[in-house]
């Protein structure tokens, strides 16, 4: 494989009308790593992510995945060219994501999610599909929970499911999206265990979080995003330890939450 970093974002804009929500974003997410990405609310983090899943498209700039263009590329007059859609769903496809809401089907069971998304989207056979979702289950902590629907499930298991799903789908980047936001602190444990062990695995994982103590232990890289702009980036002793950048000191001071006190 080659030696370009797992995502590579250059110069990255996304404008909604007038309002420039990211301002030039450059960013390497190296392969292999968990690199967190922080920052104020509104500061361009969702934006980021869903630019580099292709759920919204850059107004400028653009975003390779494993040396691959996403979207758009270089075209032979120096223009900005949209690639075909056959080859922006290749690239797209080597990426999972995990949302704050899990977006899980309501009337299937935790098999029936995971399984019919092999089933769908891999075109696998459905006791073949069903098989490979058990095992994914497993890997989450929920293999005894496989026949239960979703409105049975805590939001820490829903989400479980939700990773088991992206899983399914053999990414090799794996987004997520502030996946413990909407989770009480018991279960929030719970999620960001699984995300532990994954990254155990080697997955390339680029993680929007406000729970600065996961990012500070298991983030190998820190990003720190304000008003649009990649303001710090480096390893959680650069952007935590002291001395500190003032605007890390004032995120700190407003979204310092219990894991981070005792770290920092
Ligand atoms: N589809 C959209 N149309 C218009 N404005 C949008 C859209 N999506 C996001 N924005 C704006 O872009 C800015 C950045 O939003 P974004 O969700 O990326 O921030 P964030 O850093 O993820 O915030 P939070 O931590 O609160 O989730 C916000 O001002 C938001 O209102």
């Amino acid at each position: 494989m080659s030696s370009s970093p797992a995502i590579k974002v250059d110069s990255l804009v996304k404008r909604f009308g007038d309002t420039t929500v990211l301002n030039g974003i450059d960013l390497e997410v190296p392969r292999g790593e968990v690199t967190c990405l922080i920052g104020p609310s509104g500061s361009g983090k969702s934006t980021l992510l869903r630019c580099i899943a292709f759920l919204e498209e850059a107004s400028d700039g653009f975003i390779e995945i494993d040396g691959e263009p996403l979207g758009f590329a270089l075209g032979p007059s120096g223009e900005r060219m949209r690639l075909p859609a056959g080859a922006i769903r290749s690239v797209r496809s080597r990426i999972g994501m995990v949302f704050q809401q899990f977006n899980l089907w309501p009337h299937m069971t935790a098999l029936g999610n995971v399984s019919e998304a092999l089933v769908t989207v891999r075109g696998m056979k459905r006791k073949q599909a069903e098989e490979r979702a058990m095992a994914e289950l497993e890997k989450v902590g929920l293999g005894q929970r496989a026949s239960h629907y979703p409105s049975e499930l805590s939001g820490g298991q829903q989400q479980r499911v939700a990773i088991a799903r992206s899983l399914a789908l053999e990414p090799r980047i794996m987004l997520f999206d502030e996946p413990t936001s909407s989770l009480d602190p018991e279960l929030t444990g719970e999620v960001l265990n699984v995300m532990r062990d994954l990254a155990k695995t080697g997955m390339t994982m680029l993680v929007v979080t406000h729970e600065i103590g996961f990012a500070a232990s298991v983030g190998a890289k820190i990003v720190f995003l304000d008003h649009g702009k990649l303001l710090v980036e480096g390893g959680p002793q650069e952007v935590f330890g002291k001395p500190r950048h003032p605007r890390i000191e004032q995120f700190l001071d407003t979204y310092l939450d219990r894991g981070a006190a005792t770290l920092l």
